[in-house]
C-alpha cells in the first residue's frame, strides 16, 4: 500500500489540478486534504476579520462541492483546523505516507507555511511534489526570470505574448474512481474526518445569505464555474462583448465575474484560455475574445511582481523608494469603509462592496483612488478592508492593484482619478448610485452625482466629507 496526500490550497478543483492528479497517479491510497488555518480565523494588521463573511460562505461552498466530486469519485475531502505542516506531521508519523503533493504559492504567507511542511517532511525523508498552476503562463515559460519581471506592465505583456506559451489545461484526472481513502482515516491525529458533519464543525455556518440587490450571486465550487464559463461563453455569446461592456456597474454580465472562482481555485486561468480559442474557432474572434486574456495576463502580471518583491508589496512605500506620508485618521476612514463620505459614486460602491463581497473594477480603482489619492489615507488599510470584504480576494491582485492605484506600485505615472468625472461617464444616468443608495432617488439626473448641488439635499444622506472641488485643485497641482 502507498499513501499519498495532496494538500488542498487555492485550487479547489479537479480539472487542470497537476499537484492532485500526480498524488493519485503515484498511491493506492490518496488524503485529499484542506486545513483551514489563519486565514480564516485571524486578523488584519489593522484588526479586521482576515475573511470576512462572504468569502466564508464562497469557501465553505467550494469546499462543500470540492468534497462532493470527491466522494463521486470514490474519494473524500479530510479536513482539519490549524497549522497545515503540524497536521501533516501529525498524520505522517500515524500513516505510512511517502508522498506530498501541493501547489506552489508565492505570497510571504504561503511562502512560510511552505517553509515549514518542506522541514516536516525532509525531517522523516518523504518526498514533496510542488506544481506551478495558479497563473495563465507557467513561470518556467516565461522569457525572463521572475526576478526580472519588468516593472511596467505593457513591457510584461509584449515579451509575454510574443515569446511565450500557454500550456493547455490538464483534463481531470483520469479516473473515476479515484485512490481511496486509507481506513481508520476517520480518527486520523489532528484531523476533524471527512463529510459535511466535518465541513459544518470546521466552517459553522454563521454568514448570512447574498443580498438580492447583488450584480450576481457568486455560489463557490468547480461546477458552478464551469457554469458560469458556460453561460458566459457559449449561452449567451457575452464573451464576443467583453471589451465594451467591462467598465460596467451593475447586472451580472457586463464581465466576467470569473474572479472569485479563480481566486480560490474553483476554476484555472488555463481551462478559461482553452475555452477562448474553442470559442474564437468555432463562434468568434475579436478584440472582447483578445481582451479577456489581456486581462488575465494583468492577473499574472500582479502575481509575478508579488514574487519579485515579497514582502514589499505589504510596506507603506510600496515599491516606492521615497517616503510617503500617510494618514490613519479612523473617522475619515469609517466613513469611506461605510459608504458615507458624500461623494455618491464612492458611497454606492463601498455599499455594494459591504452588502456582496463584489465591486466593479472601475468602483474599485476609484474608491481606492478616493481613499489613498484624496483623503490622503494609509493605502494599506484600503487593500485590508478589501482583503476582509471581496469574495475574490487574491492576494497578489488585490496588493497590487492597491499599490498600483495609490502610486506606490508598478504605475508609472503617479494618477488621480477624477471621482465626478469617472461617475458622469460610467453611470451617466446614476443608475447605479439609485440601486445602492435609494436615499437619492429622488434626485434628478443632474444632481445624482452632486446632490451639495441641489437646493434641498436628502437629509438621509451625509454632507462631503472633503471639499471635492478643492481636493482636485490639490491633486492636479500647480
Ligand atoms: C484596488 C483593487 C483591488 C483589486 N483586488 C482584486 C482581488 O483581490 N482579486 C481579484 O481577482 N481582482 C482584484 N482586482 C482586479 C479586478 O478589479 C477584478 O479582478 C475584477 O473586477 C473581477 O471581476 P471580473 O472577474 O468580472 O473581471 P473581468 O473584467 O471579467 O476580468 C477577467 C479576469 O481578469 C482578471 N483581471 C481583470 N482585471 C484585473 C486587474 N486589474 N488586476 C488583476 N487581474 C485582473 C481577473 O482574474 C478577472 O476575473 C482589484 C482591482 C483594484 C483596482
Amino acid at each position: 500500500m502507498t499513501i499519498t496526500l495532496h494538500l488542498f490550497r487555492n485550487d479547489l478543483r479537479l480539472l487542470d489540478n497537476p499537484a492532485l492528479t500526480h498524488a493519485a497517479q503515484n498511491g493506492s491510497h490518496l488524503i485529499p486534504l484542506y486545513v483551514l488555518d489563519e486565514r480564516v480565523t485571524g486578523k488584519t494588521r489593522f484588526g479586521f476579520p482576515k475573511t470576512g463573511p462572504h468569502r466564508q460562505r464562497f469557501l465553505r461552498e467550494s469546499l462543500s462541492q470540492l468534497d462532493k466530486s470527491l466522494q463521486a469519485n470514490g474519494s473524500g475531502l479530510l479536513v482539519a483546523t490549524g497549522r497545515p505542516h503540524e497536521i501533516i506531521a501529525s498524520l505522517c508519523d500515524a500513516m505510512d505516507i511517502s508522498l506530498v503533493t501541493f501547489q506552489e504559492e508565492i505570497a510571504p504567507e504561503e511562502k512560510e507555511t511552505e517553509r515549514a511542511i518542506r522541514e516536516v517532511l525532509s525531517a522523516r525523508g518523504i518526498s514533496l511534489r510542488t506544481f506551478r498552476s495558479f497563473t495563465l503562463f507557467h513561470p518556467d515559460d516565461l522569457p525572463m526570470p521572475v526576478s526580472g519581471t519588468p516593472d511596467v506592465f505593457t513591457q510584461f505583456r509584449k515579451r509575454v505574448e510574443k515569446y511565450s506559451e500557454i500550456r493547455p489545461a490538464l483534463p481531470a484526472p483520469e479516473f473515476p474512481p479515484l485512490p481511496p481513502l486509507p481506513e481508520s482515516l476517520e480518527h486520523a491525529p489532528g484531523t476533524i474526518g471527512t463529510g459535511k458533519a466535518s465541513l459544518d464543525h470546521a466552517l459553522p455556518q454563521t454568514y448570512t445569505e447574498p443580498d438580492p440587490r447583488a450584480a450576481i450571486v457568486f455560489r463557490g465550487g468547480e461546477d458552478q464555474a464551469l457554469a458560469r464559463l458556460d453561460h458566459y461563453f457559449w449561452k449567451t455569446d457575452e464573451l464576443q462583448k467583453y471589451k465594451f461592456k467591462r467598465n460596467g456597474l451593475l447586472g451580472p454580465d457586463y464581465s466576467s465575474k470569473f474572479s472569485a472562482w479563480l481566486a480560490n481555485g474553483c476554476l484555472s486561468p488555463r481551462t478559461i484560455h482553452d475555452q477562448v480559442k474553442l470559442y474564437e474557432s468555432e463562434r468568434k474572434k475579436n478584440v472582447s475574445t483578445y481582451w479577456l486574456i489581456f486581462e488575465l495576463i494583468w492577473r499574472d502580471y500582479f502575481h509575478f511582481i508579488m514574487e519579485k518583491y515579497g514582502a514589499r508589496l505589504f510596506h507603506r512605500d510600496g515599491l516606492s523608494s521615497e517616503p510617503g506620508s500617510w494618514s490613519t485618521d479612523p473617522e475619515r476612514f469609517q466613513k469611506w469603509r461605510d459608504g458615507e463620505t458624500g461623494i455618491p459614486f464612492i458611497d454606492a460602491n463601498m455599499r455594494e462592496l459591504a452588502a456582496t463581497g463584489y465591486m466593479s473594477n472601475r468602483g474599485r480603482q476609484n474608491v481606492a483612488s478616493y481613499l489613498s489619492k484624496y483623503l490622503g489615507i494609509d493605502w494599506r488599510m484600503g487593500a485590508e478592508w478589501f482583503e476582509s470584504m471581496l469574495i475574490d480576494y487574491d492576494v497578489h491582485s488585490n496588493w497590487g492593484n492597491w499599490a498600483y492605484v495609490s502610486g506606490v506600485g508598478n504605475d508609472p505615472r503617479d494618477r488621480y482619478f477624477h471621482i465626478l468625472n469617472q461617475a458622469r461617464k460610467y453611470d451617466p444616468k446614476g443608475d447605479y448610485v439609485r440601486h445602492w443608495l435609494p436615499e437619492l432617488a429622488g434626485l434628478p439626473e443632474e444632481h445624482i452625482h452632486e446632490p451639495w448641488k441641489t437646493v434641498h439635499p436628502p437629509a438621509a444622506y451625509p454632507g462631503q466629507l472633503i471639499d471635492f472641488e478643492q481636493t482636485v485643485k490639490r491633486l492636479s497641482g500647480p
